[in-house]
């Protein structure tokens, strides 16, 4: 089994992603047998992002080895320094970007924060700029511009933060931040987006009086990205608690700063691992954290029921095929993120599969269900949408156009089915930058490592 050998990406990584007019899309390379490679990924998005805005909020300085150099994380990064942070790239520069020294300073305002495509900039940003001195305008893609920011907008409301928008609860709107939030008691409803817990316990210790915050609705998503928000917290010496299921408390007091390894991401694994499972084939990821609280470890469980087999030895995990692919019934509530790379491979199956539990990810980059369910569809399958996801029947697929929505996890699902299906070519595979820039050349070194049949 031969090591990737990664090379820089072609294309800008922090430029806007759209497909330039006349650009062809991106043929999605075929496998021509069962895949055989070690691929090494970069850094979590999710962890990144969250180290970056406790890093800027905390008393002292904190170092991010390994952290994802990205859209997201290059949103992330230009957001707090308008408000008043100063991070810099070290001369310690690993395979995939220099490590990031954060300097937290007066969080001033008086600044706009472009979003680009990153639900955690839009929901981790503004509680930060309740705390900075001055206005803060938020703005974002036209394509993010109607992802759900009213829990956000209310709950900083009813916390006293006065708010500028055009009453409709979504992108672009201005935070007037006062330097200081009372904090204490609410209720919000986040069957929508766990984005909207994480993003008030982020800050909350920087409260007067801290927070204790109660989900009341009918569903909870991505319940692990709340676990890894109260551990990131309690890491910086934060003191978090959850007296019942969906109440969360964090009191108030410094964040400490924090030199911290930031994981490689694991949700970005999927479409590597899945990759065996289409060809047959082995994918190992290195650097697997013993212990996580990213949702992509439950890989590890998802995809034996799709009939691989996972193996760990040490930090090493690989995924083995076996030729066939299962149907899977299967709830996703806790980890909608996966969705995508799932249900691609769901479409490649013997036999048909439910995915459930993701109703909320026709909020995430698009309406995943709907463009799921198009995708698959116009290239000759039958997916079904049902009210909270899918119903998958496999079909034999022929080539074409397949479209990526601005949406990252959309144009590698394609790339999955191009694995299987003849034809199949990527419209703007450049918006894979949002959280794994190198997306392309990872694939397609990996897909050199097929073994020819
Ligand atoms: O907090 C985070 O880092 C994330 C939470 C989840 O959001 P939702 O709860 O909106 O699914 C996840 O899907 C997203 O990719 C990242
Ligand atoms: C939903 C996602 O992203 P975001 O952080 O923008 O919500 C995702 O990465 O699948």
């Amino acid at each position: 089994m031969l090591e990737s050998q990664y090379s820089a990406p072609e294309f800008d990584i922090y430029g806007d992603r759209s497909q330039p007019a006349g650009d062809k899309p991106w043929p999605a390379p075929i496998a021509s047998g069962p895949i055989e490679a070690v691929v090494s990924l970069p850094g979590s998005k999710s962890l990144t992002n969250r180290e970056l805005v406790l890093a800027a909020l905390a008393e002292s300085p904190s170092l991010l080895r390994a952290p994802l150099h990205s859209r997201d994380s290059q949103n992330m990064i230009e957001a707090l320094r308008s408000l008043g942070t100063t991070i810099t790239e070290t001369d310690a520069t690993g395979e995939f970007g220099a490590d990031l020294l954060v300097t937290p300073g007066e969080l001033t305002g008086s600044t706009t924060v472009d979003c680009g495509l990153a639900g955690t900039v839009m929901r981790f940003v503004p509680p930060v700029a309740a705390l900075a001195l001055g206005p803060t305008t938020f703005d974002a893609d036209d394509s993010a511009r109607g992802r759900p920011m009213k829990t956000l907008i209310s709950s900083l409301r009813a916390l006293g933060v006065d708010i500028n928008d055009d009453g409709r609860g979504s992108l672009p709107f201005t935070v007037h931040g006062t330097g200081r939030v009372g904090g204490g008691e609410l209720t919000i409803d986040a069957s929508s987006s766990s984005q909207f817990v994480s993003a008030l316990l982020l800050a909350a210790a920087r409260f007067d009086d801290g927070l204790t915050l109660t989900h009341s609705g009918e569903r909870l998503p991505s319940l692990p990205h709340i676990d890894m928000t109260l551990a990131a917290l309690s890491a910086r010496g934060v003191t978090v608690s959850s007296p019942q299921p969906g109440t969360w408390r964090v009191e108030p007091g410094p964040i400490a700063g924090l030199d911290v390894d930031i994981e490689p991401d694991l949700s970005n694994a999927a479409p590597f691992l899945v990759a065996a499972i289409v060809t047959g084939g082995s994918v190992t990821i290195p650097r697997w954290p013993a212990e996580t609280t990213q949702v992509g470890a439950e890989l590890l469980e998802i995809l034996p029921r799709f009939g691989a087999t996972v193996s760990v030895d040490g930090d090493r995990v690989t995924v083995t095929g076996t030729g066939r692919i299962l149907g899977v019934d299967l709830d996703l509530t806790t980890a909608g993120e996966l969705a995508p790379p799932l249900v691609a491979l769901a479409a490649l199956a013997e036999s048909p599969s439910t995915i459930t539990g993701i109703g909320h990810i026709r909020h995430h980059e698009t309406d995943r269900l709907a463009a799921l369910a198009t995708e698959i569809n116009q290239l000759g399958g039958e997916v079904t949408e049902l009210d909270d996801g899918l119903s998958i029947v496999p079909k034999p697929l022929t080539g074409g156009v397949w479209s990526s929505y601005h949406d990252h996890r959309m144009a590698t699902a394609g790339a999955i089915i191009g694995l299987a299906v003849d034809g199949v070519s990527i419209e703007n595979i450049a918006t894979t930058a949002k959280t794994l820039p190198q997306f392309p050349e990872l694939w397609t070194t990996m897909l050199s490592k097929a073994v020819s049949a």
